[in-house]
């Protein structure tokens, strides 16, 4: 990155660590019935049933209480809980900063692939991109697993992470090998292959950001490029990091492809949703959409999607108003 990123995510980093500083009662504050953004505390998101260890503030779209997407109760949507105007304006300025970095990547994987540029950056118009700023905590005891996050995929288009100097970050590279589709109930990618051979640390280089494929990628282009799973593990000093996720727009279908006429598709939304709730089954923003039913709300909204797709066989359409 250039150096004006690279000093955006260094403050971003060192505003986290300011954050988490605060006493728990006022961070557990951030958070919101609305929106998954806001505050995770350690211990609170589970992988493959496994508690994590990390201290999370997650970013997503802030959208405001008059927004016609809010006023209709679809879930997810809502204010982000901010926990002050220059955390949010820091966390802001570096998620757009890598919104530009994300659609270049995704223009250049598209000729990379001989296909028109904009193949991929149409999916991602007005895209659900979020991120996770990440704290860490040391490893206390050199007995301990020392783990930090499971084995998992993330759900979208990219994963751009960027790492303070401590390191904790594997990854697992396309190997020959069976792999979880993630977005289907019976093959989760949470905590597959966590404890096997096979994977590489990720060295932290200053001003270096890692990438790679989420979910959707691997759906869109039916396995060429296979969602990466990947883990944390403690170190002996705590750790910051920032996962940026480039995502396509929540109201989107996607379909494999080079094989458009496949029935097959994922509304982007309703995967997201599905994901965050098994991650927080106990989150005030779960028990919402439960009590409220805003299941019913996304079904409707998956259904027009998918009906409007079919009818233009596009990859996307977006805010569809249809709920
Ligand atoms: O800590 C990291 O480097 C990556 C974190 C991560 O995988 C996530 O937040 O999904
Ligand atoms: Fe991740």
């Amino acid at each position: 990155m250039e150096d004006e990123e690279l000093e955006l995510a260094t403050k971003a980093m060192e505003a986290h660590k300011e954050f988490v500083k605060q006493p728990l009662e006022e961070k557990k504050e951030c958070v919101s019935k609305l929106t998954y953004s806001g505050y995770i505390a350690s211990g609170e998101e589970s992988t493959a049933d496994k508690k994590d260890l990390a201290e999370i503030f997650t970013v997503c779209k802030d959208v405001p209480l008059d927004d016609d997407r809010v006023k209709m109760n679809w879930p997810c949507h809502g204010p982000t809980p901010w926990p002050n105007e220059c955390y949010k304006e820091l966390m802001t300025a570096y998620m757009d900063q890598l919104a530009v970095y994300g659609d270049k990547l995704l223009k250049l994987i598209a000729l990379g692939l001989e296909l028109p540029m904009n193949t991929f950056v149409k999916l991602v118009e007005d895209g659900w991109h979020h991120m996770r700023v990440l704290h860490f905590r040391e490893r206390l005891d050199r007995q301990d697993d020392a783990r930090g996050i499971g084995a998992h995929t993330d759900y979208g288009m990219l994963v751009i992470a960027a790492q303070d100097e401590v390191g904790g970050l594997f990854i697992r590279p396309p190997l020959p090998e069976w792999r979880s589709k993630n977005w289907c109930h019976t093959e989760s990618a949470a905590g597959v292959y966590e404890n096997d051979d096979g994977w590489f640390f990720v060295p932290p280089k200053e001003g270096t950001l890692t990438c790679f494929p989420g979910d959707m990628f691997q759906f869109l282009t039916s396995g060429f490029f296979l969602a990466t799973p990947h883990k944390v593990r403690l170190n002996y000093r705590e750790r910051f990091a920032l996962a940026y996720f480039h995502e396509p727009n929540f109201n989107s279908v996607i379909r494999p492809l080079r094989d458009p006429q496949n029935d097959e598709c994922i509304h982007y939304g309703t995967h997201f949703t599905n994901m965050f709730m098994r991650c927080y089954p106990d989150r005030v923003t779960t028990k919402c959409i439960e009590e409220e039913n805003r299941l019913d709300i996304l079904d409707k909204l998956r259904n027009n999607a998918i009906r409007a797709a079919k009818k233009g066989m596009k990859n996307t359409i977006s805010c569809d108003e249809g709920a």
